[in-house]
């Protein structure tokens, strides 16, 4: 127990203590509290019983105003303050306010109630201390000015918008580094636009800068402000602790005083303790604040250092923006220098064009002059023209109708050239049938062969002179016997031989004669060999047409050449069309309607034909349809009695010029062995009464499309056969006559002559 060293007057209440501040919180422990002038004050009591009811609510709403008004100062309330809502905040606010005031209204006693507490004693005074320093005092000084908790909240709200306008602005500064790269032709126009927004970005990166700055020495304040309520808090409890003894010493002499006082010094030792557990509540509570302004403190570092940063990150920020302001600038110095260098050049260009301009300007006026008299002059002569050209047309007309006439005169020239050509042929070809007789015949002799059999009947029966190749002579039954033909091939003779003998009468077939080849001999002579030979040794048909078509290739570029063919057999029915659809029908054979004396077989069938080839297969054909004779001596005998009539049709392409020739072919004659010597003799004698006939000249059948009749030429009568037959058979009177130049020497084996059998 603690004794107090100096003793108040009796019945006179203690004078109160000169502030709030200054009472005592006595640590009493088992002593009496003497109040005021010893007057018990039961309503006091129930005052301060109410008092200290409503105290530790108090001070624990005190505590949690506390919190929460020094909350922005601390992380948890920092963050809870970001992640609420504004409304929220408001209200709760708003209702806490409420609370706090109610409670303070509560806490602090009524005026008149005060006084007479501060009648009644000490003890009063120190409730009222002690509910001044930790009621609506310590509150209110902790709440701080209005704003204070706001501002910090402003700050944190400052400080996320300033992270905000940070990505926003590392986002800008992205934006204008693309655009930057990208800066081109219209980099001056783009240098204008980064240069506005690298201001607005300066004046916005100032103007955060100064919000900083505001903040920062908004914060040094609120900062300065805690520190001193801390200090004053400090102090308070200090001086509070320093005025213990006084009211130790009032204990002790209320003890003594009196008794009735005993009961109010317990109650106000109940009410001591209450009020020291009150004081380690608050001293608790101050250590809280402590440690929440420690937490604020270093919440105050975090920021300042976040604030550093930032503002570190602005500084570079606005580095970066001032090197590329100052790239762009160098750019667009760059650009302006060069467009100023070029403008320059194009300057002195244009200068040196205009006074090259001004030179020509000089230089052409005398051309312009000269230009303007020459226009004048084609104007004059474009004025003329018409009749210029007129006259022109007139001249060109004149020298084409004049070059036409030359070309015609040519022409005629040509032409007249031409019908001499064609008469000189003509006159050969006249002159040949003159000189050979239009009637050739030839002897071929075949060599004796295994089918004449064996003996003195296959002796061979012929000789030749070798002097004279038209001779022939033959032994019959022992007297010689000779003949003069056209020619006479011995059997060494080959097929080549032969045809070369009638090649030129394919010529003339070509230009237009009808030639007929006509084999004629016994069965098994060589007919068959001669005319058709063997595949690999053709006879005068193959090689005949070999050559025609050859010709008539050779003359396609002048001529056009249809050649046709038809096959009729010679006996058993001649009559008969062998490519036909009814070869049994006989054909009837009339004489031309023209008046050219032409025979012709209406209905007869005819192929056009491109090749020996197309000829063959005609031919072939043909002889399927014949009817075959089958001779014991011959199998191929069948292939000789049928006649195959080769038509030439040509048109001369420059003149019109039309010919028609056919080569009509029979057999050579001709068997050279005893035993046939009766038949060889008979065919020798045949063929020289054949030779002794005479034909009239050969008829060209020609005849002009496009002619005039001044132009036609003019043939000689023409000796008139039917294609492919036999001109041997003409009827006397019809153009034949006796060849009376022909030498016709009939050779005797004596030596002397005998007239021919006919
Ligand atoms: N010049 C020749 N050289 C070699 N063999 C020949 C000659 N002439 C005919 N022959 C041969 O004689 C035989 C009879 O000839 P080919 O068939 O030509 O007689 P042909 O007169 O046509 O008989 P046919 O009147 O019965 O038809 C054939 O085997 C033929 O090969």
């Amino acid at each position: 127990m603690v004794q107090s060293r100096r003793t108040p007057e009796r019945g006179r209440a203690r004078p109160a203590p000169a502030s709030p501040a200054a009472r005592p919180f006595p640590h009493t422990g088992p002593g009496r509290l003497r109040t005021g002038r010893g007057k018990d004050t039961p309503a006091g009591g129930d005052e301060d019983s109410g008092a200290r009811s409503g105290a530790r609510p108090a001070l624990a709403q005190c505590r949690a105003l506390s919190v929460d008004r020094a909350g922005p100062g601390s992380p948890r309330r920092l963050y809870l303050s970001l992640q609420q809502a504004q409304q929220d905040k408001g209200c709760k606010n708003k209702s806490q306010g409420t609370k706090e005031e109610k409670l303070l209204k509560r806490q602090a006693p009524a005026p008149g109630r005060d006084r007479e507490a501060q009648d009644a004693g000490g003890t009063m005074n120190v409730e009222k201390a002690g509910g001044r320093l930790f009621g609506r005092g310590r509150c209110s000084s902790l709440s701080g000015p209005p704003g204070a908790a706001p501002t910090v909240h402003r700050m944190v709200e400052a400080m996320a918008q300033l992270q905000e306008d940070k990505a926003q602005l590392q986002e800008e500064l992205a934006a204008l580094r693309e655009r930057l790269a990208l800066r081109d032709s219209d980099q001056q126009a783009t240098s204008t636009q980064l240069q506005n927004q690298v201001e607005s970005l300066k004046e916005k990166l100032i103007s955060q800068a100064q919000e900083v700055s505001r903040l920062r020495s908004e914060l040094a304040q609120e900062e300065e402000r805690l520190s001193r309520r801390l200090r004053d808090s400090h102090e308070t409890i200090a001086s509070l602790r320093a005025q213990s003894p006084p009211i130790k010493y009032v204990i002790k002499t209320v003890e003594v005083e009196s008794s009735k006082t005993k009961q109010a010094l317990t109650e106000s030792q109940t009410r001591n303790q209450h009020l020291q557990e009150q004081v380690a509540m608050q001293r608790q509570v101050l250590k809280e604040m402590e440690q929440q302004l420690q937490s604020s403190h270093q919440l105050t570092a975090q920021l300042r250092a976040q604030i550093a940063m930032y503002e570190a990150e602005l500084e570079r920020a606005h580095g970066q923006m001032l090197e590329e302001m100052q790239s762009l600038e160098e750019d667009k110095n760059r650009a302006i220098e060069e467009a100023f260098a070029r403008a320059q050049v194009e300057m002195k260009a244009v200068h040196e064009n205009l006074a090259g301009v001004r030179t020509n300007l000089l230089t052409l006026q005398p051309a312009l002059r000269t230009l303007t008299s020459d226009y004048n002059g084609l104007k004059r002569q474009v004025r003329g023209f018409p009749l210029l050209l007129q006259e022109a047309l007139k001249g060109v007309k004149a020298e084409i109708g004049q070059a036409i006439e030359e070309v015609n005169s040519n022409n005629q020239e040509l032409l007249r050239k031409y019908r001499r050509e064609l008469q000189l042929r003509k006159k050969c070809h006249n002159e040949l049938v003159r000189l050979k007789g239009n009637i050739r015949v030839i002897a071929r002799v075949r060599p004796v062969t295994k089918e004449d059999g064996d003996g003195p009947e296959a002796s061979n029966a012929v000789t030749f002179d070798p002097d004279d190749d038209s001779v022939i002579h033959l032994l019959h039954k022992g007297k010689p016997v000779s003949f003069e033909l056209d020619k006479v091939f011995s059997p060494r003779a080959s097929q080549q031989d032969v045809f070369q003998e009638v090649q030129a009468l394919i010529t003339s077939c070509i230009d237009g004669f009808n030639v007929c080849i006509f084999a004629y001999g016994q069965t098994g002579a060589g007919k068959t060999y001669t005319m058709e030979g063997t595949p690999e040794n053709p006879g005068i048909n193959q090689r005949a047409l070999q050559l025609l078509f050859s010709e008539v290739q050779e003359k396609a570029s002048d001529w056009e050449f249809t050649i046709t063919r038809d096959c009729r057999p010679l006996h058993p029915h001649p009559g008969r069309d062998l490519l036909g659809q009814e070869p049994q029908e006989k054909l009837e054979i009339r004489l031309c309607p023209d008046g050219s004396g032409q025979l012709y077989v209406p209905g007869l069938t005819e192929f056009r034909v491109q090749s020996v080839d197309d000829i063959n297969k005609v031919f072939e054909f043909g002889h399927t349809n014949r009817t075959t004779e089958f001779t014991n001596l011959n199998q191929h005998s069948s292939r000789s009695h049928a006649l195959l009539i080769v038509t030439v049709r040509g048109v001369d392409c420059s003149t019109g010029l039309r010919t028609t020739g056919s080569p009509g072919r029979e057999r050579p004659l001709v068997s050279p062995v005893e035993k046939n010597t009766s038949e060889t003799l008979y065919s020798l004698k045949f063929a020289e009464r054949v030779r002794s006939v005479e034909l009239g000249p050969g008829a060209r059948r020609a005849e002009l499309g496009s002619w005039s009749s001044q132009e036609h030429l003019e043939w000689e009568p023409a000796c008139q056969t039917p294609p492919g037959s036999t001109r041997a058979h003409s009827a006397p009177g019809s153009g034949t006559s006796s060849r009376p130049g022909s030498i016709r020497r009939r050779l005797q084996p004596s030596g002397k002559s005998r007239p021919l059998p006919v």
